[in-house]
């Protein structure tokens, strides 16, 4: 056995799925479950995983650098948030009484502000500010347990401001242990200069500023906000069409609040993903299954709206045999939270998902939304080193005990980026 840079012993339950491809309908609930693991690193992979006792034996006469004892503690994959809007400038608490008296998202909009104040404030800030924002996100997400994040532009609506917005989102996956994986949402709103004018805006998206960010390599992603009174199916088709020839993979915000046929639109452009969806009908959850796009299901977004509705994921699971995948959506209008943690609750209060059903979500299926499902999103020989530690003595204790951080632990790129002192006195607790 070659040299093993770092060992992680005393792992209580190690949990994770296992493949490089989503996790369809009741595969979801199949996860390898291991107790007393142990997982050995080498370089940034994970090189052998499984019961201490037998990676013991197969490491006899390695030379290990450094050994990490887990303490009792729970393993699973890194967490993936595969839909954020995680750079932008300001905040909307100046919304919060407005929403709370009854105002829909949508009016708010319409009237200037919600994404578009959002959209002032990016316009505002230096690069820097953007960057240092973010970074502190970053920082409590990696603290949840995260260690990819996807992250879109949409509040500069400018080819400089979109521009600005994804630079920043390249410099923090440089900058920040966790990795960053950029989408382009120039059609997140028309902006206030384009009102009433949103073909127009629709042709600037396609002819300049598609082009330029994939000419400039700024984006993996094309995202569309298709919604009554934002951008039609048919723009949505148009912008999706045209970024996907220019090598950007198509994602959709789909039938977020009415049901437009986003879902339908998601099946025809062939989609990686198709977000939120509460209001998808069955024809849609059809063809995002016939076309092997999964489903990313935002449940913080419709707790703090206020809405009475949620995605239909029990039967997109039980019915349809779609592979849903979990996000938080922290963006500071719909959803300011970096919690993945509450949302895998919120997952299991209003979606009804399995304890295994959510860990699938939002490690495996969560990856292969943004296109990583071979180097992410579980612990198997050959992977990324990416792992969590929970301090939790089983996957479902994640959503039962709510409202509080159990991760203790991260290992990201076989490096430690986390480590609470705690874990020490988990395991002088375990010993005595
Ligand atoms: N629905 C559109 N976009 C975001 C919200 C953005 C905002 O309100 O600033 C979402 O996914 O919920
Ligand atoms: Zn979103």
């Amino acid at each position: 056995m070659e040299r093993i840079d770092l060992l992680l012993t005393g792992i209580g339950r190690l949990v994770t799925p296992q493949g490089s491809v989503p996790r369809y309908g009741e595969e979801m609930r199949h996860v390898l479950e291991i107790e007393h693991a142990a997982i050995a690193i080498r370089g940034d992979r994970i090189a052998l995983v499984g019961p201490q006792a037998d990676v013991l034996a197969q490491l006899n006469g390695a030379e290990i650098a450094e050994t990490l004892d887990a303490g009792g503690c729970l393993v699973t994959p890194g967490l993936v948030d595969p839909h954020t809007h995680l750079v932008h400038g300001g905040s909307r608490e100046h919304e919060l009484s407005l929403k709370r008296s009854g105002v829909p998202y949508l009016d708010i909009l319409a009237q200037g502000g919600g994404i578009l104040s959002t959209v002032k404030a990016t316009r505002a800030a230096s690069e820097r500010e953007l960057y240092d924002k973010a970074f502190k996100s970053l920082d409590i997400m990696l603290l949840n347990g995260v260690t990819t994040v996807e992250a879109k532009s949409g509040y500069g609506l400018t080819l400089d401001d979109e521009r600005k917005q994804l630079r920043v989102a390249k410099r923090l996956h440089e900058g920040h242990p966790v990795d960053v994986v950029p989408t382009f949402m120039g059609a997140h709103a028309v902006p206030a200069e384009y009102k009433g004018r949103s073909d127009e805006f629709v042709d600037l998206l396609v002819q300049e500023m598609l082009p330029e960010v994939a000419r400039e390599g700024l984006a993996e992603f094309c995202d569309v906000f298709c919604e009554h009174g934002v951008f039609t199916i048919q723009q949505s088709r148009r912008i999706l069409q045209e970024g996907k020839l220019l090598g950007l993979i198509p994602k959709i915000h789909a039938d977020e609040i009415e049901s437009l046929g986003g879902a339908e639109l998601a099946g025809e452009v062939g989609a990686i993903s198709a977000e939120h969806l509460l209001a998808a009908s069955d024809e849609g959850m059809r063809m995002l299954a016939a076309n092997g796009v999964i489903p990313v299901l935002l449940p913080g977004t419709s707790f703090n709206l206020g809405l009475k509705q949620h995605a239909r994921a029990r039967e997109m699971i039980d019915t349809f045999r779609l592979p849903v995948a979990l996000s938080t959506d922290y963006n500071p209008g719909s959803c300011p939270t970096e919690s993945i943690q509450l949302i895998m609750m919120l997952a299991s209060l209003n979606l009804r998902l399995l304890p295994e059903e959510i860990i699938t979500s939002c490690t495996i299926n969560a990856a292969a939304a943004i296109g990583r499902a071979n180097d992410i999103g579980s612990i198997e020989a050959g992977k990324r080193a990416d792992l969590t530690v929970f301090d939790a003595p089983n996957i479902a204790y994640l959503p039962y005990h709510f409202g509080i951080n159990h991760t203790f632990g991260v290992i990201k790129n076989g490096k430690v980026a986390v480590w609470d002192r705690r874990i020490e006195g988990r395991r002088s607790a375990g010993e005595r």
